[in-house]
């Protein structure tokens, strides 16, 4: 079975109504693939999340950028899964690499997150992903390999997961990973999910990169192999993530 192209804008912290409007109304007047060809799954600040509900196109999804480990409570500050659903939002960004370095979320704590996430029904998009330093001391696949592992142990839903690969040194730099090292690591990836969880869930799984993509850069790196999307963050909120919607040509394996 083919993996479906998968394309996610990550707005961050970023947006006024007045910008979200703009950023709504540019998206619903493009023409792209049919969502038979590309998913789209926009993520804006939880606070805009019901606006952007009620202004979207139906062919584009929605996703939260987190969401609390467990169920709601006494958790001041915090948007549980439960809220999520009831608000009708079907996808969730977890373990995102600000979130791991800003707010310390460990390993084991997305893992977590993502199993409570997935058991609520909730489709998650879980990131992972390399420093600089870890990368140039040669552990990026035992470091991603960690990260994928705790998520892994605890989550049993696989359909429900695209697992998103942002090396952190890539992450707002305009430093993009070159199209050879992100299939590298995406091969490694579903290598690891093969011997690790199974020859169906490794075929099956979407990994997406993530990492300074633009318009320019996005075709190459979409005709990889293993690269199946791309979570997009500066260049969602402009007119080029149009582009990156449409980048899927042809895949290099079927060249
Ligand atoms: O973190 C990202 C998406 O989650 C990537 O951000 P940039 O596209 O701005 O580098």
């Amino acid at each position: 079975m083919a993996r479906k192209f998968f394309v996610g804008g990550n707005w961050k912290c970023n947006g006024t109504i007045e910008e979200v409007k703009k950023i709504v109304t540019m998206l619903n007047e493009a023409e792209v693939p049919s969502k038979d060809v590309v998913e789209v799954v926009v993520s804006p600040p939880f606070v805009f999340l019901p606006l952007v509900k009620s202004l979207q196109r139906p062919d584009f999804q929605l996703a939260a950028q987190n969401c609390w480990v467990r169920k709601g409570g006494a958790f001041t500050g915090e948007i549980s899964a439960e809220m999520l659903v009831n608000l009708g939002i079907p996808w969730v960004i977890l373990g995102h690499s600000e979130r791991r370095s800003l707010l310390n979320e460990s390993n084991e704590f997305v893992g977590d997150k993502v199993a409570y996430a997935l058991s609520l029904g909730l489709k998650v998009i879980a990131c992972i992903g390399e420093t600089l330093q870890q990368r140039e001391s040669g552990s990026t696949m035992a470091v991603v390999a960690a990260q994928t592992k705790a998520i892994a142990d605890k989550a049993s839903n696989w359909a429900s997961v695209v697992l998103a690969y942002e090396p952190v040194w890539a992450i707002g730099t305009g430093k993009v990973a070159t199209p050879d090292q992100a299939q590298e690591v995406h091969l490694e990836l579903r290598k690891w999910l093969h011997d690790n969880v199974g020859a169906e869930v490794a075929a099956t799984t979407r990994i997406i990169y993530g990492g300074s993509v633009n318009g320019a850069n996005c075709k190459e790196l979409a005709a990889q192999p293993d690269i199946d999307g791309f979570l997009v963050g500066g260049a969602s909120l402009k007119r080029e993530f149009i582009d990156i919607i449409k980048s899927l040509t042809v895949k290099k394996s079927q060249l």
